[in-house]
């Protein structure tokens, strides 16, 4: 090979490595290699400044520096088995990792294996920051949830609404119906209400609503379901409590409620309530039948409990 040769194939040499330099600076995902233990031999500008490191600061230091001290061993060990292993590639990930002020932020990674100069295997890692996406992505999700919870609740009272709480019902009496199990609903509506609402104001009513379904709530089972059907009428679902047990579960609410005062007032309210339990699956009929025991209990004077004559 001539002179000239040796010196055009140089200053070709020279061409690529600048431009491949150039491409590594000026790539806008941060791009960092690590050696075979997995300390740092080359770190971009942006993978310095994602992380708010200077260059210096990171070149030879274990790659974990980037990393939440509770991740390092992991991240560790998986670096260790991308070096050793048979893939080339590593599949793009999610990670979280940490910037040298202490923020946490989350990249997608995805790695390749390459050779060193020195024949031995080098990790390269290309990272995007996704933190903004992630961040939305939870705030999207926490407003669906609570657009969820609103469609579902009732805002008052956070009981389940109509809507929700009759399929609840529908539920239970197909699992009710599946199983051969028990199942009983008791309607109850509070008594002289509109008394209330016309003596103390209708902000005082909401408040007297709001604190008896909590009590109710606080008497129930933890498997019962409490529904507020509308205006000042609620259900109890009772899922595998037969009728006479239902009587007696709401016989001790209606004495509780009527034993408790409520609002700063301290007023008193005594409810009526009307037991039914499941034979057929049909939400309809049992609603039905508590209705029609709940309007005996106001007829026959309030303040009580009454169960539905058998379906
Ligand atoms: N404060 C308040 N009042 C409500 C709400 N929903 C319904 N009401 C009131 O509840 C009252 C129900 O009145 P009525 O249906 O006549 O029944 P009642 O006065 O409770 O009489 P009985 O049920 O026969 O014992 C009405 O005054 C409604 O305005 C509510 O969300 N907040």
């Amino acid at each position: 090979m001539d002179n000239a040769t040796t010196h055009d194939l140089y200053q070709r040499f020279q061409r690529t490595q600048r431009n491949t330099e150039n491409v590594i600076n000026t790539a806008p995902l941060g791009i960092c290699i690590t050696d075979p233990k997995g300390h740092f031999e080359l770190v971009n500008p942006s993978y310095c400044e994602f992380y708010g490191y200077r260059e210096e600061e990171l070149l030879g230091k274990h790659f974990t520096i980037v990393v939440p001290q509770a991740y390092r061993p992991t991240m560790s060990d998986l670096h260790d088995l991308f070096i050793e292993g048979e893939d080339n590639q590593e599949l793009r990930q999610e990670w979280e990792v940490r910037c040298k002020n202490g923020e946490v932020r989350t990249i997608i990674a995805e790695a390749a294996r390459i050779e060193g100069d020195d024949g031995q295997p080098r990790k390269v890692t290309f990272i995007v920051d996704i933190t903004q996406r992630k961040q939305l992505e939870e705030r999207l999700k926490q407003a669906n949830e609570r657009l969820d919870h609103i469609a579902h609740h009732d805002e008052l009272t956070g009981l389940l609404n109509r809507r929700a709480g009759l399929q609840c019902l529908e539920q239970e009496l197909r699992r009710s119906s599946r199983y051969g199990n028990p199942l009983s609903v008791a309607m109850f509506d509070l008594d002289n209400f509109k008394a209330i609402n016309d003596t103390h104001g209708h902000s005082v009513g909401d408040k007297i609503l709001e604190e008896v379904t909590a009590t109710v709530n606080q008497a129930l089972r933890e498997t019962d379901v409490q529904i507020r059907l509308g205006g000042e009428e609620f259900l109890v679902v009772m899922p595998e409590v037969n009728a006479e047990h239902a009587r007696l579960a709401m016989e001790r609410i209606r004495r509780i409620v009527g034993q408790t005062t409520f609002t700063e007032q301290a007023l008193t309210v005594t409810l009526s309530a009307g037991v039914a339990s499941y034979v057929e699956t049909s939400t309809t009929r049992l609603l039905d039948h508590a209705d029609k025991a709940m309007y005996q209990a106001k007829q026959s004077g309030r303040n009580r409990v009454v169960v539905a004559s058998p379906m």
